[in-house]
């Protein structure tokens, strides 16, 4: 026994056995002293009885408080141990002494029978100490030394052979007991030693168990056990919390219930003996998502080695499994359509993608361990480089255009998005590059850049750009003080070649004005095409003197004209064209949208003005812009506030015959009294208002018309309606009059449209289409203002017109000027040679309707007549006319 904290634990225990037994050992001695203190008190020298009585009363007392003053140290260390060893020594030796003088002091002189008596005590009294204090050899040698071998000398010392051969006697009991004492404490020692050995190895099973139970509980695996029967009987809680389940809901469960059964082949081969793995998705129940789990089953046996169920060990491997299928995602995602590079933090190239060898023509094997500079294009400065990497480096994140050069030295546009890969612990692992060819991007933005910013046709700028480039230019103007000018140019005769050659000559003339518009002014200078035929010339930087940038502007004004005015060959047809130009001149920096409109005046003075010059912008051109836009309000109310009244006037044949009326609008504006048509018929058609206001003059011409029919002498009356050209061309122009005339019920034939030149030419083949249609109804038409305008008299034979009607200025000039009177004849002549009817309007003298007869122009309408008036005062002066 050489383990020091063994011998003490068993010294420990035997200590404890000791004090155990001390109570009963104490209150013996202390009985037998007591009856024999009272059994030899007539023997005995009463004194020596009391002192001895008392002597064991000290002595028990004593002992008394050390098993006491023991209990409450409870010692468990060795020197601890040793003192109560020692001190409970001291005790038996005190009482073993004060037991041993009793052999000499309560020996009586006479009496045989309180001789043995006390012989006998002594006796009894040292086998019970031996038994009491075998636990300690030395304690039970001292006692039984100590309380018998002072009753054996005086035996000896009586001389009697009796009491010499007892004294014989108990010296042979003392050897025999201090023998047997040997034997007894080895025994007790080897007992405590079993003792302790099995106590230790219940704590070193029950320590073992307790980690065994914590393993099982906190291992990431689950486990468990089953019988043959394929019943749970044991669980740990990973087990359970896999399943989304309890222990106490899984023991005793009958694996052959479980709602997926997948793991049951496994558990089943495993009760064969074998061991098993199984891996797949398990569900626990239908309506939970299934967990991946990769479970290893084998046997359980019992200590014959027979099979009396089996163990299974349960991994949920969801988050493997889910970083797989990322991993699948992440490698095609690599292989995608954009080019990819993976560096190391120090920029070395260590994984390429397909698309990155399809794009920079490099395969991987060239590039990897060389770094991204060998796909440089040289473009970039270190400057740009240098922003790159501080940017990657603060923030992780890189983006831009960057110049890259492919295999092939072609050098491409490319965008590159560059991501650093962070480690959990903050540090850079890899550089992930993407990058993607922008080069036809960059086309692209470049062609919708034109085609946003610049013209088609002339590729010059438009609208837009202009609009930009003038407020630069005006920025500029205030900076500098030096004034600038605005030139707005339109064509003069653009429409007429557009309607009667077609567009292609249209644009071939665009395209050749913009060439000498732009040969004409300096580089510095902007040609733009605002659309159409219109153009605008911005001249920066003039003269800071109003006077001479004035004159420089109108120079080259001039010039553009002079440019402008060279015959132009058309695909072989030769066309002359000239411009008007508007001018603005600016230096403040003011509103570009407003500086745009007075130039658009000025050019419209322009061509008031006779077309072919050039006209400043003055303030007067202004307030008439405003006054426009004044009547575009009040027209948009007239028509809301029921402001249009109908005007009618006769149209005659011969002198006294009324054939009808033409209907002619008017306004009665609230201010400024009945408004003629001329002022505003061009402004509603430019708003559209015309197509309202055009629609209320046909339906109250039908109801017109419907009102004459009541009447037998206003039955034959025909109504002329003007038509404007943007109500003519609206797609249901032809649903529009049929609609009128059909919700009247009128005779189409008594509708007579009048529609001009210019609206016939715009779309001539628009124009037959509508017209033979509403021809089929019965509906005629006359041609208005004939011989003003281009008078291409082809189109006269194709289209179904009932009438032409001489515009009223050759009429005013009858007997005036005779080349006018020539075409009135002209006209007339024509109609007669085409077959149809002729009308002249404007006529205002007797003299007029005479010549006019005279020539075979029959019909008339004119302030001769009647001016146009309400209905109420036509209805009266035909009535008067009737009676005259
Ligand atoms: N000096 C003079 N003038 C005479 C004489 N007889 C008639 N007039 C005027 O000549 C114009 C004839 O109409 P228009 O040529 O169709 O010319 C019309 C027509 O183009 C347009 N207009 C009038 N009403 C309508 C309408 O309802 N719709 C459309 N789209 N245009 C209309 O406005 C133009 C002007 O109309 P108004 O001012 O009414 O002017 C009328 C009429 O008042 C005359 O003996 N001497």
């Amino acid at each position: 026994m050489s383990n020091p904290n063994k011998q003490t634990a068993i010294q420990a225990a035997q200590l404890r056995q000791l004090f155990a037994a001390s109570n009963a050992s104490l209150v013996s001695s202390t009985l037998l002293a007591a009856i024999l203190a009272y059994m030899q008190r007539d023997m005995i020298d009463s004194s020596i009885v009391l002192t001895w009585l008392t002597l064991i009363v000290l002595v028990a007392v004593s002992r008394t408080l050390l098993v006491k003053a023991y209990r409450s140290a409870a010692p468990e260390q060795e020197a601890g141990t040793r003192f109560w060893l020692k001190r409970f020594r001291i005790g038996v030796l005190a009482v073993g002494l004060v037991w041993g003088a009793a052999g000499f002091l309560m020996f009586p002189a006479n009496g045989p029978q309180h001789q043995i008596f006390l012989i006998f005590m002594l006796a009894g009294l040292s086998a019970g100490g031996v038994v009491a204090f075998s636990a300690d050899l030395q304690s039970a040698v001292l006692f039984s030394v100590t309380s018998l071998l002072p009753i054996i000398i005086r035996l000896f010392a009586t001389g009697d052979s009796l009491f010499m051969a007892m004294g014989m006697a108990g010296l042979l009991y003392l050897g025999f007991m201090i023998v047997s004492l040997r034997r007894i404490n080895r025994s007790i020692t080897e007992n405590i030693v079993l003792h302790l050995d099995a106590a230790e190895r219940e704590e070193a099973m029950r320590i073992s168990e307790q980690r065994y139970r914590l393993l099982l509980k906190h291992s990431p695996i689950g486990i468990f056990h089953y019988d043959t029967d394929l019943i749970v009987t044991y669980c740990n809680e990973p087990f359970a919390d896999i399943l989304r389940n309890t222990v106490e809901g899984i023991v005793g469960l009958d694996i052959k219930s479980f709602k997926d059964r997948s793991i049951l082949a496994a558990l089943r081969q495993a009760l064969k003996g074998e061991k098993e793995v199984y891996e797949g998705e398990y569900k626990p129940s239908p309506d939970t998502a299934g967990i991946w789990i990769d479970m290893t089953c084998a046997p359980s046996r019992d200590g014959t080695g027979k099979i009396v169920g089996g163990i299974a060990i349960i991994r949920d491997i969801s988050e493997r499994k889910q970083a797989e299928d990322m991993l699948r995602v992440s490698a095609i995602a690599f292989e995608s359509q954009a080019a990819m590079i993976v560096t190391s933090p120090d920029a070395v190239i260590l994984r390429v993608n397909r698309a990155f060898t399809a794009l920079t023509g490099y395969k991987a094997e060239e590039v990897l361990g060389q770094t991204p500079h060998m796909l440089n294009s040289g473009r970039h400065d270190r400057g740009f480089f240098a922003g790159m990497w501080t940017l990657l480096r603060e923030t992780g994140h890189w983006q831009g255009e960057i110049w890259n050069r492919r295999k092939n030295g072609l050098i491409v546009a490319e965008w590159l998005t560059i991501a650093a890969v962070v480690a959990p612990d903050g540090r850079i692992t890899h550089y992930v590059g993407t990058f993607s060819d922008i080069t036809e991007n960059k086309d692209a933005v470049a062609e919708i850049h034109r085609l946003a910013y610049y013209d088609p046709l002339t590729h010059l700028p438009n609208r837009r750009l202009l609009q930009d480039r003038l407020g630069q230019e005006l920025v500029a103007g205030a900076r500098n003080g030096l004034y600038g000018a605005i030139l707005f140019l339109d064509l003069d005769n653009f429409k007429t070649l557009n309607d009667t050659r077609g567009h292609d000559a249209g644009d071939q003339l665009l395209v050749e004005v913009a060439r000498r518009l732009r040969s004409t002014v300096r580089e510095c200078d902007i040609v733009g095409r605002l659309g159409g035929d219109e153009f605008l010339v911005l001249l920066a930087d003039l003269s800071a003197d109003a006077e001479v940038a004035a004159m420089q502007t109108k120079q080259v004004g001039e010039k553009l004209l002079e440019a402008l005015a060279y015959p132009y060959d058309l695909s072989g047809y030769e066309f002359h064209c000239s411009a008007s130009i508007g001018i603005r001149l600016y230096r403040d920096q003011e509103i570009a949208e407003e500086l745009l409109r007075h130039a658009d005046l000025a050019m419209y003075q322009a061509k008031m003005a006779g077309r072919n010059t050039v006209r400043f912008f003055d303030p007067s051109m202004q307030a008439m812009a405003t006054a426009r836009a004044d009547l575009e309000k009040d027209l948009r109310r007239a028509l809301a506030h029921n402001q249009f009244k109908l005007y009618f006037q006769p149209q005659m044949y011969r002198n006294d015959q009324v054939v009808g009326a033409e209907v002619l609008l008017r306004w009665q504006h609230p201010e400024r009294g009945l408004v003629s048509p001329l002022e505003f018929i061009s402004l509603a058609e430019k708003t559209s208002l015309i197509l309202p206001i055009g629609r209320c003059v046909l339906d109250a011409a039908c109801t017109q018309l419907k009102l004459w029919e009541r009447s037998a002498y206003s039955r034959q009356f025909r109504l002329a309606v003007n038509v404007s050209a943007r109500q003519f061309r609206t797609v249901d122009f032809v649903e529009q009059v049929q609609q009128a005339l059909n919700s009247k019920g009128i005779n189409p034939e008594l509708l007579e449209l009048e529609l001009t030149e210019s609206l016939v030419l715009e779309n001539i083949n628009d124009t037959i289409l509508k017209m033979h249609a509403l021809r089929d109804m019965g509906v005629r038409f006359s041609l208005d203002d004939f011989g003003t305008g281009y008078s291409s008299f082809s189109y006269l034979t194709q289209l179904p017109f009932d009438q032409l009607k001489i515009d009223r200025s050759f009429v005013r000039n009858i007997g005036v000027k005779t080349s006018d009177a020539v075409i009135v004849q002209t006209i007339i002549g024509m109609a007669h040679n085409l077959g149809i009817e002729v009308i002249a309007e404007g006529v205002e003298t007797e003299a007029q309707r005479l010549f006019l007869e005279q020539h075979g122009c029959h019909a008339c309408q004119g302030f001769l007549f009647s001016k146009p008036v309400p209905i109420e005062e036509f209805i009266v002066w035909h009535r008067r006319l009737r009676h005259q």
